[in-house]
């Protein structure tokens, strides 16, 4: 049986591994045998490479698929500069992020935004109701990324599809669940679930359970890997087996020839965080078959199996690191992908939050549910669906409350995160913050520094303080 379109029961099967060769076909015998490119491929399909890395790209780095398609996806009219900004009702600044070169703000203060709004109009989808917050670099020369957060209230349009030329996508889902249909399959994801999309993919955005609201990174240079593992040997933090890309799953709405048919699919491009249009006859989500190692995935953030310390101290968040972006530099990351799951906490004699910081990568936060353990929840907090940035060298820790909190602490062991999930998106880059990040969204907490550490006690005591003499003397 083909897995089309309808076949429900058919959606959301799954392959596992992370940068593996897979295969699959929705049609068997749909993949040509021994070769990429027969003289004719099986049933009348199309055969063609989507590259994700340089032809020449070394072998552990070397990324492509080869997709098996009713038409090629060159057989469009041409785009067109978007006619309209994304549909948008009560934000008439939310296309500036689109506009290329929009200047970012560099500032070096602490920031923090309560949640983000949800899209109470309903007339944004996922791609209308993307906003980038922050970011740096170019995607011109591939260096760089964006910080997203979307707030969609109505699926994408049947009848249309989206990619990306600027970079591969990583989506944290944090309210509501995300029905991606792309061209290697379908992909659920759910919040406490992220997805990759890779650059070039097409694909389309349902909400089966109501309105969404989460963040993304955009890397516009290189490609997600797993970090490595060291000491701790050759299984922990995210296993490749638990990354699950889709099985092939196609329509067949196309017309004799790539103009015949009666389709009108609206094909979308982000190209240099500008937006371009084409409407094609032709439905993009028609591969039957694709074999390759360059495909969407997804990931449950319930699978990471977090370690830490059981002796002393605490150890520096890489060691949450699910997914990294490595720059050319050894060891640092051009975007790192952290979380902060539930996990025990045994330290003895050990101050157990999080260290105060400075930081020569730029740490973005948010919070999918519950709360962090440095951090004061509640109103003007760090709630989920907000955020926070510590930029370059900016300074933070624990606020003043969790400070003491913490000092005065008995160790025993706890459970800390019960239900909770932070993570962080930290850079080797210095982070610029959008207009819309910065004004537009109305969401920075003016307090926030002030709130958190202007209150922080001094607990410095002389040589010559008698406590201490006594404590010397002991
Ligand atoms: O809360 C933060 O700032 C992130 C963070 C977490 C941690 O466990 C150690 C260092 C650090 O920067
Ligand atoms: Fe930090």
């Amino acid at each position: 049986m083909p897995v089309t379109q309808f076949d429900t029961k058919e959606k959301y099967r799954y392959q596992n591994g992370f940068d593996s060769h897979l295969e699959s076909e929705a049609i068997k015998g749909a993949l040509p045998i021994g070769q990429n490119s027969p003289q004719k491929p099986p049933y009348g399909l199309y055969a063609e490479k989507l590259s994700g890395t340089a032809f020449t790209a070394p072998r552990h780095e070397n990324k492509q698929t080869w997709l098996y398609r009713i038409l090629p996806s060159c057989a469009h009219p041409p785009y067109q500069p978007s006619p309209s900004p994304p549909a948008s009702s009560d934000d008439a600044d939310a296309t500036a992020q689109w506009a290329k070169g929009e200047k970012l703000h560099y500032i070096p203060n602490q920031l923090r935004w309560d949640p983000f709004d949800h899209d109470e109009s309903k007339h944004l989808d996922f791609v209308s109701g993307l906003r980038l917050v922050a970011g740096a670099g170019d995607p011109v020369v591939k260096q760089g990324l964006g910080m997203f957060v979307y707030a969609a209230g109505r699926s994408m349009d049947d009848k249309s599809a989206f990619y990306s030329a600027d970079g591969d996508l990583l989506i944290v889902a944090q309210e509501g669940d995300l029905d991606i249909r792309t061209e290697f399959g379908w992909l659920l994801v759910r919040p406490m679930e992220i997805a990759v999309i890779p650059r070039g993919v097409k694909y389309q955005v349902h909400l089966p359970s109501g309105p969404v609201r989460g963040y993304a990174l955009e890397l516009y240079q290189g490609h997600f890997v797993l970090p490595e593992l060291g000491p701790i040997g050759s299984n922990g933090l995210a296993n490749p087996r638990d990354f699950q890309p889709p099985v092939a799953c196609f329509s067949e709405d196309c017309g004799a020839t790539a103009s015949e048919g009666g389709g009108r699919y609206t094909v979308t491009v982000k190209f240099n965080n500008a937006l371009f249009q084409t409407e094609q006859a032709h439905t993009p989500f028609d591969v039957v078959a694709w074999h390759g190692n360059y495909y969407p995935f997804k990931y449950d953030l319930g699978r990471f199996n977090t370690i830490g310390t059981i002796s002393y101290d605490h150890p520096d968040p890489s060691i949450f690191t699910v997914l990294s972006a490595p720059s050319s530099v050894a060891g640092t990351a051009v975007a790192d992908f952290v979380i902060f799951p539930p996990r025990w906490l045994v330290g003895e004699d050990t101050f157990r939050p999080p260290y105060y910081h400075r930081n020569t990568m730029s740490e973005f936060m948010g919070l999918i549910k519950g709360g962090y353990d440095a951090k004061r929840g509640g109103s003007g907090g760090f709630v989920p669906g907000g955020a926070s940035l510590h930029n370059v060298m900016s300074g933070h820790g624990p606020d003043a409350a969790s400070h003491e909190g913490a000092r005065e602490a008995e160790l025993k062991p706890v459970k800390v995160g019960e239900g909770s999930c932070a993570f962080m998106f930290e850079s080797s880059l210095m982070m610029g913050v959008s207009e819309w990040g910065l004004r537009t969204c109305k969401k920075v907490q003016e307090g926030y520094s002030e709130e958190s550490w202007g209150g922080v006690v001094t607990h410095w005591k002389r040589p010559e303080d008698k406590e201490v003499r006594s404590h010397l003397l002991e």
